[in-house]
């Protein structure tokens, strides 16, 4: 078993897209491929980690450490196909992800126990929410990925239409229903998330499920129908009734909860003049306007482990891997300029 550093995820080179292209659409070579590849193991949706230090590795096994592994507990090599394709190398190296724990009603294969698979690997099956602390963006990419994946595998196992059990090519990059050849693609729900400014304030919201002390900026999933403007506009109004100003795209990300989002990140204005906040209490629990100073205090306090909040500093901050926490860092950036231009 390997471990890897936070060096498995940085941008894909030309070859490496091409790669997993074939990939996708070649079983075979998929299959090929399983034999260098290197496998990361989930249970229940849960990624493998190893503590190290104050943060986690990834520990990587090997088609010959799967298979011993899988014998171990009874059972066979069968049970690698499924796998899904998550990623590759330069070195045309693919990444693949397993996961051990999942009891659908229609897998061949029995959930393997927990404790006694993290025994025999001497690591830890993290939930990603408690994992999301700790590990830094390359890593965390990779297992979002590799986590959104499975899930929608164990979730769609079976035909919409004609209620057959759906196959998954070698890849896990579609299944399809063998009775009518309807072929299912992993979905994303769009999400925008807005950080609406009044020049010199943010607006920044927290909902009741959210950690004690936690605000964010507003988000809200799209409509079908609407295009990424209307979106920001209407989740806008409903949450704070405000109106949008001006609107200008950020960027975007990946975000595993609760199922799977691409996150598209903007930065608005409001019409000036026009600042008061009306909460939507169906929606949030509190929202409001925060100086520059707050929130600037506020990021220094964020890391990458476990914040604490206490009365001296009353508010708190997303995680750095999260895209609110880029947009709030950016708008902080920005104001900072506008005020020594
Ligand atoms: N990465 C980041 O930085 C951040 C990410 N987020 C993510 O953004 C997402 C959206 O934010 P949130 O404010 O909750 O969204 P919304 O403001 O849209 O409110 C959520 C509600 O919308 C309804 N809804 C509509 N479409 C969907 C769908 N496709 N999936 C689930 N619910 C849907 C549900 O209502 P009902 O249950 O009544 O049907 C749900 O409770 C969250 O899941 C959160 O994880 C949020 C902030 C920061
Ligand atoms: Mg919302």
């Amino acid at each position: 078993m390997s471990l890897y550093f936070g060096t498995i995820f940085r941008r894909k080179s030309f070859w490496c897209y091409r790669y997993l292209f074939e990939l996708r659409e070649d079983n075979d070579a998929c299959k090929k491929a399983q034999q260098t590849g290197a496998f990361y193991l989930f249970h229940d949706l849960a990624p493998l980690l190893q503590a190290s230090g104050r943060g986690y590795l990834v520990p990587r096994l090997s088609l010959s450490e799967l298979e011993g592994l899988l014998g171990k507990f009874g059972q066979g090599a069968q049970r690698i196909e499924e796998s899904v394709l998550i990623g590759c190398s330069d070195q045309h190296e693919a990444w693949f992800a397993l996961d051990l724990g999942l009891n659908s009603s229609s897998s061949k294969h029995a959930s393997l126990p927990k404790s006694e698979l993290e025994a025999e690997l001497k690591a830890s099956f993290i939930t990603m929410r408690k994992a999301l602390l700790q590990l830094n963006s390359m890593d965390s990419s990779l297992l979002f990925t590799a986590q959104a994946l499975l899930r929608w595998h164990d979730s769609h196992q079976f035909c919409s239409k004609s209620g057959q059990p759906t196959i998954k090519n070698m890849a896990g990059s579609k299944r399809v229903c063998p009775s009518n050849k309807i072929i299912y693609y992993p979905q994303m729900a769009p999400v925008v998330i807005t950080l609406l400014s009044d020049g010199a304030r943010c607006l920044l919201a927290r909902q009741s499920s959210f950690p004690k002390g936690l605000y964010s900026a507003l988000a809200g999933f799209c409509d079908i129908g609407e295009n990424v403007e209307e979106a920001v506009r209407r989740e806008v109004a409903e949450e704070v009734g405000l109106d949008v100003e001006r609107l200008q795209y950020s960027a975007s990300q990946h975000w595993p909860f609760p199922n799977s989002s691409l996150m598209i990140a903007c930065h608005a204005t409001v019409k000036p003049g026009q600042t008061e906040i009306q909460v939507n209490l169906r929606e949030l629990e509190a929202a409001a306007w925060f100086s520059r100073d707050e929130v600037v205090t506020a990021l220094r306090r964020t890391g990458s482990t476990l914040q604490q909040q206490n009365e001296a500093f009353p508010f708190l901050l997303p995680p750095k891997l999260a895209i609110a926490h880029q947009l709030i860092k950016e708008w902080v950036e920005q104001t900072c300029s506008s005020l020594t231009a």
